[in-house]
């Protein structure tokens, strides 16, 4: 036989009560062998315990919430029995409220609601429901019979939660179902003292009643009907991607389910357990869902781990002592105090040192705790074996459950390897050799990111996402939103990577929107609903968001913009750029920031600082961790300057020529800084520093490239207007260079740690002669590369080439986060 149970939901409402009348009829007409508990209809076990205090407060007012309570069931038989059969039913369910009314009516005159009568009252909320469903079958012409669980199931009189008689239980009820073969409905959650005064079951009642009869009579299965897809992964209200764990041992469901998992109450189905019976929790709201399987071996699963939970809200208590180490007794006195006091302890973790021992309770608990402490432990904190009691509040514990890390290695080290990597700190840890259960204690703060990026890397076959928050969307910002769009289905696809724009800003506007901003619409959204920018009010919003795997794209020339990118890495944030203004600025802000990155395990990473999306920075990276030596770096480095060089010639404007760089999109925002070697300069800089000598901006002799009066040009209009006046002296340099066989080149150079940017004249000889475009070559001649440089050489400037650039320094945040 088979034991079936329905929620207070499936049972709410008349629309629900037809489904759980299919699922009944469904099973019949398989020849299933059923027996079925019912909770009270939704929400009316609270509303009974309201309108009890209310009456035992002598409010008056319980009368009509009475009768709204009453109108719900008539409600129910007025739509699910034909009216020839409803009379008996109206009369049977009106007789169960005068009755309650009755009860009621004593409450108010003697002003006295005892925890017996108050059993008393709940238990109308399941006799009534069951009532109704089992009149509700026999109308459609099921051999249906009411079953008052208070005649078989019996507990002593601890009313609220009556401890049950197993022995007279038990042999009630299988002489019960032995002298029947009517389908029984019967009530959960309510029960009786063998003298026939009412009980109740306590917390996740009528799922005991499911389990005790279903243990008694050795069902094949118990069915708990409830309103989710059974159990899964994570809460669904705080991981978006929780989906459900189709088969769960007895012990995981436990451990998942002290952690706060609501859907079952384990406890409750010790019985069953017991009696290995398996359990499948099932969708009164989505029947064709296969649900969740609870037995007792685990099957061997996809994942490492089985599910995530967590407590939202806990204290730590601390209480060290160089006293404690090595003297028996002192958990057993601070235990036995908390237990005493009746403070339950959610999570004990003590070092091999046995100087400390933490433990977390319920915040309500705390003062408490600390009080019934100083109290027990007075006398080592008067001689100072007891440093004393500190409580550390605001903090949450995850779990990691599953019997599938039993021996297996590396799913602490992933655990921690996540939470490391997105910057949350552990405050305490404990993990018991069940192996069951790995639990963290984290800020409260935290919690969303935690459980969000720890249920990333466990289930594994899920997308991932990073969260892109990207100021500046001009030419390269634009072209990456380009790049993303037209790949977000591949990296979905192949890498299993969900960009997720959370955040865009222009000068004017700027939008953040945790659920992203879609690359197809992102003009249009900003546009509609960004509000005015604040550079430092969309950091902090940032910040506060505290999204797991997030990253800073900078792709503006601001300079202001940079004193951000410290307090971002502090908060655990990537940085991305082709910004070269932190790099280029003091050398010890240079530092400070690939110290806090490394601090905080997360990236700064900027590739396209220097020849765009050519792998230099890269390059000199790898060559420097590797242990090679820097000799010399010659280079050109300006895309601009080079396509400039290389399209300057007799007849041609040398400021059309500039503008046509511009369009291009090879120079910087404002292109003066390309023609007066600031841009080259600033690069050189920064390969200097990136190959360990630490030069500051004034180190770096330029020599002057332009005039006088284009120099001092004050707007970027005027200096168009130089050009052109300056045109002759432009088209001598190019000529002197061509009457010698040569071309012109503005070349960057570091050695012996001095770096010097000059316009040079190159012969065919040299390796820089041959370069076209906008293209960059750098020449590194190192311990290694000493006979024949390494050389890296192509287009060094334009939209596509350094958006995509960028574009790979976000790929390689996102195998790194794994
Ligand atoms: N163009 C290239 O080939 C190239 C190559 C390598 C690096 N870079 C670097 O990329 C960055 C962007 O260059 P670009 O060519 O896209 O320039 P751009 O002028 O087209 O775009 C920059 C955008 O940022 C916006 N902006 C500036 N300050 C802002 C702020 N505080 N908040 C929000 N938006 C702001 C501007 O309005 C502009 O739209 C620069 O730092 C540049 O040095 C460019
Ligand atoms: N303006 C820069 C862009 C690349 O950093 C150049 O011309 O090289
Ligand atoms: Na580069």
């Amino acid at each position: 036989m088979k034991v079936l149970k329905f929620g207070g939901t499936s049972v709410g409402t008349v629309d629900s009560i037809k489904t759980v009348i299919d699922i009944l009829e469904n099973n019949i007409a398989n020849g299933e062998k059923i027996a079925v508990v019912f909770s009270a209809m939704g929400g009316v076990t609270n509303r009974l315990i309201e309108i009890g205090k209310m009456a035992a407060a002598g409010n008056t007012e319980y009368i009509e919430f009475l009768k709204v309570v009453e109108e719900r069931h008539f409600a129910v038989v007025r739509g699910m029995i034909n009216v020839k059969n409803q009379s008996s039913t109206f009369a049977a369910v009106r007789g169960l409220f005068n009755e309650l009314g009755d009860i009621l009516r004593g409450v108010s005159w003697i002003r006295e609601l005892s925890e017996r009568t108050l059993d008393l009252i709940m238990s109308f909320g399941e006799r009534l429901s069951t009532l109704v469903i089992s009149e509700i079958l026999k109308s459609r012409g099921v051999d249906a019979e009411f079953c008052d669980a208070r005649t078989i199931i019996h507990t002593n009189a601890t009313y609220g939660m009556g401890d049950v008689d197993f022995e007279v239980t038990n042999r009630q009820i299988l002489e019960y179902f032995a002298k029947t073969t009517s389908l029984q409905c019967v009530t959960g959650f309510i029960a009786s003292t063998t003298d026939s005064v009412t009980t109740t079951l306590g917390r996740g009642g009528s799922d005991y009643t499911a389990s005790i009869i279903g243990a008694a009579i050795d069902a094949t299965v118990i069915e708990i009907w409830t309103d989710v897809d059974g159990m899964m992964t994570a809460d669904p209200r705080k991981v978006a991607n929780a989906f459900t764990i189709p088969s769960i041992s007895y012990a995981e469901a436990m451990e998942l389910s002290h952690f706060g998992a609501k859907v079952i109450y384990p406890p409750s189905l010790q019985p069953a357990f017991a009696k290995n019976i398996p359990l499948k929790v099932l969708n009164t709201f989505n029947t064709d869902f296969i649900g969740t399987f609870v037995q007792k071996g685990a099957e061997k699963k996809d994942y490492a781990i089985t599910g995530i939970s967590s407590i939202d809200e806990i204290a730590l208590v601390n209480i060290q002592g160089s006293g404690m180490i090595g003297v028996a007794g002192i958990s057993g006195r601070l235990f036995t105090a908390l237990s005493v006091n009746d403070i339950s302890v959610i999570l004990i973790s003590q070092a091999s040192s046995e100087h400390s021992i933490c433990f977390s309770i319920d915040p309500k608990n705390a003062q408490r705790a600390r009080e019934v402490l100083e109290k027990e432990f007075s006398h080592e904190i008067a001689l100072g074996y007891i440093d004393g009691i500190s409580i550390e509040k605001n903090l949450s514990i995850i779990a990691i459950v599953g019997e599938g890390m039993k021996k297996s290695t590396g799913v602490s080290g992933k655990l921690f390897s996540v939470l490391g990597k997105n910057g949350i700190n552990v405050v305490a840890t404990a993990q018991g050799s069940s192996e069951l259960n790995i639990s963290v204690v984290i800020s409260k703060g935290d919690l969303s990111k935690a459980l969000n990026s720890i249920h990333g890397v466990f289930f594994q076959s899920e997308t991932r996402s990073l969260n892109l928050f990207i100021v500046g969307v001009g030419l390269i910002g634009a072209t990456l939103l380009e790049q993303i769009k037209n790949q977000t289905q591949y990296l979905r696809d192949e890498k299993l990577l969900n960009l997720n724009i959370a955040g865009l800003s222009n000068t004017k506007k700027m939008l953040l929107d945790p659920d992203g901003i879609s690359t197809e619409q992102w003009r249009d959204r900003i546009s509609d609903e960004g509000v005015k920018t604040s550079l430092p009010a969309f950091v902090q919003r940032m910040i506060e968001l505290n999204l797991p795997n997030s990253v800073f794209v900078d792709c503006t020339s601001d300079k202001d913009i940079v004193q951000y990118y410290n307090m971002l890495l502090e908060a655990s944030i990537s940085v991305v750029t082709p910004n070269k203004v932190a790099n280029s600025g003091l050398y010890a802000e240079y530092t400070a920031l690939k110290r806090t990155a490394l601090k905080r395990g997360v990236k700064f990473l900027y590739e396209t600082n220097v020849g765009a999306g050519l792998p230099i920075i890269n390059t000199i990276q790898g060559l420097m961790s590797s242990g090679d030596k820097f000799l010399k770096i010659e280079a050109i480095l300006s895309g601009t300057l080079s396509y400039i060089f290389n399209s300057f010639g007799p007849g041609i404007r040398f400021a059309d020529v500039v503008k046509e760089a511009k369009a291009k999109g090879f120079t910087e925002p404002d292109p003066r800084e390309d023609l007066s070697g600031a841009d080259v300069a600033r690069k050189i800089l920064i390969l200097a520093r990136e190959v360990g000598v630490p030069l500051e901006a004034t180190d770096v002799h330029v020599a002057q490239l332009l005039p006088d009066n284009c120099l001092a040009a004050p707007t970027v209009e005027n200096f168009f207007e130089e050009l052109i006046v300056s045109d002759d002296y432009f088209a001598k340099l190019q000529a002197d260079a061509e009457a010698q066989g040569e071309k012109l080149r503005y070349i960057a150079t570091l050695e012996n740690g001095k770096a010097v940017v000059e316009l040079r004249t190159v012969d065919a000889s040299h390796p820089f002669y041959t370069l076209s475009g906008s293209d960059n070559i750098v020449s590194f001649t190192t311990e290694r590369y000493k006979d024949r440089p390494l050389v890296i050489k192509g287009p060094g400037a334009g939209a596509e080439v350094t958006a995509s650039g960028v574009f790979a320094d976000i790929m390689s945040i996102s195998s790194y986060l794994g």
